[in-house]
């Protein structure tokens, strides 16, 4: 999917809102533990049921792995699913990958080509060899870790190196690598105050925003500070939404609160 035709998605449903697909069996309906492939059949009614009031999809894929071969199989039908009944939805492996060239050329490969997400969530840790072979998929998203949501991104990301922070010099230095038109960050909504000083830097990429919900991050701050020309960001929420009900209106309860995220969005568009 190109840049453009997010941009028109989110004008066209008066949305940006991300729905994170985190399926905990522990936390889904127990009726569902019955069925051939609870994973999927959670997603399935969970996309059914939302896929109008959002812009993006995105499964974390520790949620998948932790379940094996069987977890993995469930992530493809999900990815299938999606790409088959809403192509116009944006999707993201949320899979924070990175390794020397080679082996990154391999996980882009399984993202971009095998599963044919739109995205993948990337750690710049080792460089730029080791995220350029992401960037080299025309049509194709590399989303770069820049101040993640949790309280450990004190730990180094807003340490000063040469007199800047880690995450500034992040996205500083991944603007002059090849095909960076491809680069979207994860900045985490808990950090809303720093929205403002990351769009000096960054003043026309998507910004992947997880955080709201579950881990108290606020929609409106971060909008004031975040939001560009075109939007420009993508708002997360995981738990907050598909965790809304553990019974049989898990899906219509999931609805409601995306519904919710959704009129602010459009009462924030509209003004
Ligand atoms: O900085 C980051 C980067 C990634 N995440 C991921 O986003 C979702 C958030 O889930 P909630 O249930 O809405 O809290 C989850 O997959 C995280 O691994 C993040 O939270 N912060």
């Amino acid at each position: 999917m190109t840049t453009l035709q997010l941009i028109s998605e989110i004008k066209k449903k008066k949305s940006f809102l991300c729905i994170g697909l985190d399926v905990d069996k522990n936390k889904i309906p127990q009726h569902l533990l019955n069925e051939e492939d609870p994973i999927f059949s959670f997603n399935k009614a969970i996309i059914d049921a939302t896929h109008h009031l959002c812009i993006a999809y995105k499964p974390n894929t520790a949620f998948y792995e932790a379940y094996g071969i069987n977890g993995w199989k469930s992530l493809e039908k999900t990815i299938n699913y999606l790409n088959e009944t809403h192509p116009e939805i944006f999707t993201i492996a949320d899979a924070k990958r990175g390794d020397i060239g080679n082996t990154s050329s391999m996980y882009a490969k399984a993202f971009f080509e095998d599963l044919a997400f739109d995205s993948v969530t990337v750690a710049p840790y080792m460089g730029k060899d080791s995220v350029e072979p992401f960037l080299a998929f025309e049509n194709k998203h590399t989303i770069m870790l820049a101040l993640t949501s949790n309280e450990g991104a004190f730990d180094f990301q807003t340490k000063k190196v040469d007199g800047k922070e880690l995450y500034k010099q992040v996205l500083e230095t991944s603007k002059t690598w090849k095909n960076s038109e491809n680069l979207m960050y994860v900045v985490g909504a808990t950090k809303a105050e720093y929205f403002a000083d990351i769009r000096k830097f960054v003043p026309d990429s998507f910004l992947l925003v997880p955080g709201v919900g579950a881990q108290g991050g606020n929609l409106q701050d971060v909008c004031k500070y975040g939001m560009n020309k075109n939007v420009g960001l993508l708002i997360n929420s995981s738990r907050g939404i598909i965790y809304a009900s553990n019974q049989e209106d898990f899906a219509q309860a999931a609805a409601r609160e995306a519904k919710e995220l959704q009129q602010e969005m459009e009462f924030i568009l509209d003004k």
